[in-house]
């Protein structure tokens, strides 16, 4: 059944609600660009997850060409995204000053989404759902996250649906589209990697060594997190390839 008003570009999109959405809090010029960049993030975090989602069903169903197109989308949404900082890194250090104090305690440790990405990828530690309140709705998706298995998981089902079990060196010794689907896992391992660093430079050249509003040391509690792998295995069997 279709509504009464004909389906437009607007309508489709809900522009109305998605270009209503951007309430700067101050008056200062960056403001929004602050705000859209952090909207589009989240987007791109929904995508993420869609497409993540999607590959777990793949793998484990061993279907091999549709994992390796996901995983190639999957990896080009992070190139986007890890592009983006150049955006926001146009923005000073005093224009981002003049109205820090209006972000109050926010801060980027309560994105649900980019949690639920890290869990979805492996992370399994509480720390995971520590800057949400118990009734949280993101909190609630983080902690259902948990209960389902990782890409790591999920790949591994997969290797057996393929006769391997679970012996890397085999994978990459036949290099057929298994060892394809592993080199994939590297990429996007190391692409995470890359946000990582590159929010730390952001974060470094634009606030220093001030502590985050979110309540960590900031910048130095960034730079702890950088060499978290998501596959430490897929990094240590390269010493025997
Ligand atoms: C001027 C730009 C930015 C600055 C100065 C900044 C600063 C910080 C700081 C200091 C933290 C540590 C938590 C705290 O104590 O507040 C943090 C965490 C975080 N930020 Fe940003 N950030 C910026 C832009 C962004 C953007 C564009 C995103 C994209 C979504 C983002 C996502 C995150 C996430 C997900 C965390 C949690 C990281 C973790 O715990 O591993 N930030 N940020
Ligand atoms: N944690 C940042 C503030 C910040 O960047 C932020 C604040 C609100 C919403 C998103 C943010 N971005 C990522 O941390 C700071 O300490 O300046």
């Amino acid at each position: 059944m279709s509504d009464d008003a004909a389906l437009t570009y607007t309508s489709y999109l809900a522009l109305d609600e998605v270009l209503a959405a951007q309430r700067p809090r101050s008056t200062e010029h960056d403001e929004m660009l602050f705000i859209v960049i952090h909207q589009v993030y989240e987007l791109w975090f929904k995508q993420l997850l869609h497409e993540l989602a999607y590959l777990q069903q793949r793998l484990e169903a061993g279907d091999t060409a549709r994992a390796i197109r996901t995983l190639r989308r999957v990896l080009t949404v992070l190139k986007v995204v890890v592009a983006q900082i150049d955006v926001l890194e146009t923005m000073t250090p005093s224009q981002f000053t003049s109205f820090r104090a209006r972000l109050d305690a926010s801060s980027g440790f309560q994105s649900a989404q980019f949690r639920e990405l890290e869990v979805v990828l492996g992370r399994r530690d509480e720390g995971a759902f520590a800057h949400y309140p118990e009734d949280d709705p993101g909190r609630r998706r983080i902690v259902e996250a948990m209960a389902r298995p990782s890409l790591w998981e999920s790949f591994q089902s997969y290797l057996k649906t393929q006769g391997y079990d679970g012996d890397l060196l085999r994978v990459y010794a036949d290099d057929e589209g298994a060892a394809v689907v592993a080199e994939h896992l590297v990429d996007l391992d190391e692409g995470l990697q890359e946000w990582r660093y590159r929010h730390v430079k952001m974060v470094e050249r634009t606030i220093g060594d001030k502590a985050g509003t979110g309540g960590s040391s900031g910048a130095e509690y960034l730079r702890s997190t950088l060499f978290r792998p998501l596959f430490p295995e897929l990094w240590a069997v390269r010493r025997d390839l």
